[in-house]
């Protein structure tokens, strides 16, 4: 019948194909769509025992951002630096356990971008308020060999995307909710930011947006 040879072919809306930022880089957009209600509801779990904190920064301030985590380690930020520790150092108690769901998630998100056998133990977590921004960093306290896969929830937001040399322009990528950045290989160094969250309501998780960067610490 003609309607089914209509469904077997290939979807084009909705099949994610990754959109190449550099080699070793891509945007999925709405890759994780489906799972975003799930995952709100898990992030709140998660903050219930790991709450979100805005934490100092070594230069003396305050990160706009609020984090917390979950898996073998949290990353901290502190007037001694950045590192990845094994237990909360707000309650003395282990970061509480990556969802397996969450991490097959994650793996399925690299495989598509080229990473095949990833397997992420950490998983950060981000909370942007409007307002809320990230400075142009590189990633580099966890393993460089592995990916680091970037789930986006809520709020757009506008990730800004360097080079190699902190110096390097910033292209401009809107990021919106379920979209996923997956970056490793010759782009695992690349400096990145997120600029200012512009203020606005989200149906699925208010005036705010999640992000969740899936990441490999240990061995
Ligand atoms: O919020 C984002 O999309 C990026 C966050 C980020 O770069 C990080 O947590 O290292
Ligand atoms: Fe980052």
């Amino acid at each position: 019948m003609a309607q089914q040879e209509f469904a077997l072919d290939p979807p084009q809306c909705g099949s994610h194909v990754p959109e190449w930022l550099d080699t070793g880089a891509c945007v999925m957009r709405g890759l994780a769509v489906t799972h975003a209600a799930e995952m709100i509801a898990g992030i709140r779990g998660i903050a219930r025992a790991a709450p979100f904190r805005r934490m100092p920064t070594p230069g003396g301030g305050v990160m706009s951002v609020a984090m917390t985590g979950c898996g073998a380690a949290g990353w901290c930020s502190d007037t001694q630096g950045y590192r990845y520790v094994a237990r909360d150092p707000r309650t003395d108690r282990p970061w509480p356990p990556l969802p397996d769901a969450w991490r097959e998630l994650a793996c399925g998100a690299a495989e598509r971008a080229g990473y095949t056998g990833f397997v992420p133990d950490v998983c950060l977590i981000n909370g942007y308020r409007p307002g809320a921004r990230m400075g142009l960093h590189q990633d580099r306290d966890e393993r460089l060999d592995a990916p680091v896969v970037s789930l986006s929830f809520g709020l757009p937001a506008l990730f800004l995307w360097g080079g190699l040399k902190r110096t390097d322009a910033c292209r401009r990528i809107p990021l919106l909710h379920g979209d996923v950045v997956v970056w490793g290989g010759p782009s695992r160094l690349v400096f990145h930011a997120i600029a200012p969250l512009r203020a606005g309501e989200h149906p699925v998780t208010g005036p705010c947006r999640y992000n969740l960067t899936f990441r490999r610490v240990g061995a």
